[in-house]
């Protein structure tokens, strides 16, 4: 914690409180209903969560947004050779399933783009990328679904290396929850300022190539990256409290891949969702997600109420 460890570190640990006070304004940048709207099922978000914690951040990252900038203009005059105008600025948000990343992507997105210098945030989430329902029962994957075999790495990569080079427009693929598989539809986005890259393997290390070497991981293209962190316990609540909700909600619809869950009892759903996570989704956490915590340059860690409790930055 905060000034507890005298040792030299790369890594800052601050409490929300020290954390709270690096903002330069008080100024609140956005109304509840703005709140409302980013505000995903079962999170909790206000207006003092925004102000204490994603307002520091979003400063943070504007100031790293400019000197990247100031980089990439250094370079070109190294080179002598006129590169792309501007090339987006990538952020990776990571973290387990249901603990909160897109409602911090969602955050961010809306907060960085109220600065004249950055107003173009472009967001894509990862599941885009998985391979569709189809392909992972033909490779009897079904039930690896978040886990790196489970998305079409190549082009995720392949997308990633395009926003970077300043192409003028970039696509992605569309995954709809309510099907539970990706959809024929793209994303597409005009050379964005910035550009939030969220999912739970986006700081996955490279896989190997065939000779056995490190190919390139989608990471090594980030200029910021994220960690939305919790405990696991925390996390598996809120996993079931939001599928039980789910059932009300999204699963009512016919339409729904889990329409057969919306007649369930709370008895019967609750022991479904449960191994769900402890099948799938937990032992994804453990082996391939939490493991990638240390190469965040950002952690936030939320506590049970889902308020961030301490962040942690590397420095350099
Ligand atoms: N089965 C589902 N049906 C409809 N929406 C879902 C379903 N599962 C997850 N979602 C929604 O998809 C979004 C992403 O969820 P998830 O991948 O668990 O990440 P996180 O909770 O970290 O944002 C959330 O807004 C969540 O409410
Ligand atoms: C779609 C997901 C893999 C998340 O993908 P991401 O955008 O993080 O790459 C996840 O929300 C999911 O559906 N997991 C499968 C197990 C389950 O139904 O909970």
């Amino acid at each position: 914690m905060g000034g507890m460890s005298r040792d030299p570190s790369p890594y800052v640990e601050l409490e929300r409180s020290a954390w709270a006070k690096l903002a330069h304004d008080a100024v609140q940048p956005m109304s509840p209903e703005e709140v409302e709207r980013v505000r995903g099922l079962g999170e909790e978000l206000d207006l003092d969560e925004v102000q204490q914690v994603y307002v520091p951040l979003t400063q943070l990252i504007s100031l790293r947004v400019r000197l990247a900038e100031a980089l990439y203009r250094a370079t070109e005059r190294f080179l002598g050779d006129p590169q792309p105008d501007r090339v987006p600025f990538i952020i990776g948000l990571a973290g387990s399933v249901a603990v909160g990343k897109s409602t911090t992507a969602r955050l961010l997105r809306d907060l960085l783009a109220q600065h004249d210098d950055h107003p173009n945030v472009a967001l894509i989430t990862t599941d885009g990328f998985l391979l569709p329902n189809a392909e992972l029962e033909r490779r009897g994957i079904m039930h690896r679904k978040g886990f790196p075999e489970s998305y079409d790495r190549k082009a995720l990569l392949r997308f990633v290396m395009q926003a970077k080079s300043g192409a003028e427009v970039i696509e992605a693929p569309v995954y709809d929850h309510l099907t539970y598989d990706r959809t024929d539809e793209t994303i597409s986005m005009k050379r964005p300022d910035i550009l939030i890259v969220e999912g739970l393997n986006v700081l996955a290390p490279p896989r190997s190539r065939g000779d056995g070497s490190p190919g390139l991981a989608i990471s090594d293209f980030f200029d910021f990256s994220i960690y939305v962190d919790a405990n696991s316990r925390d996390i598996r609540r809120w996993y079931i409290s939001r599928f039980l909700r789910l059932r009300e909600t999204a699963f009512a619809d016919p339409a729904s891949y889990f329409h057969r869950y919306s007649t369930f009892t709370d008895a019967e759903a609750q022991s479904r969702a449960e191994e769900l996570w402890d099948t799938i989704n937990w032992p994804n956490l453990r082996e391939n997600v939490a493991t990638t915590r240390g190469r965040a340059d950002l952690v936030l860690r939320k506590s049970s109420d889902h308020s961030v409790q301490w962040v942690r930055l590397r420095k350099l």
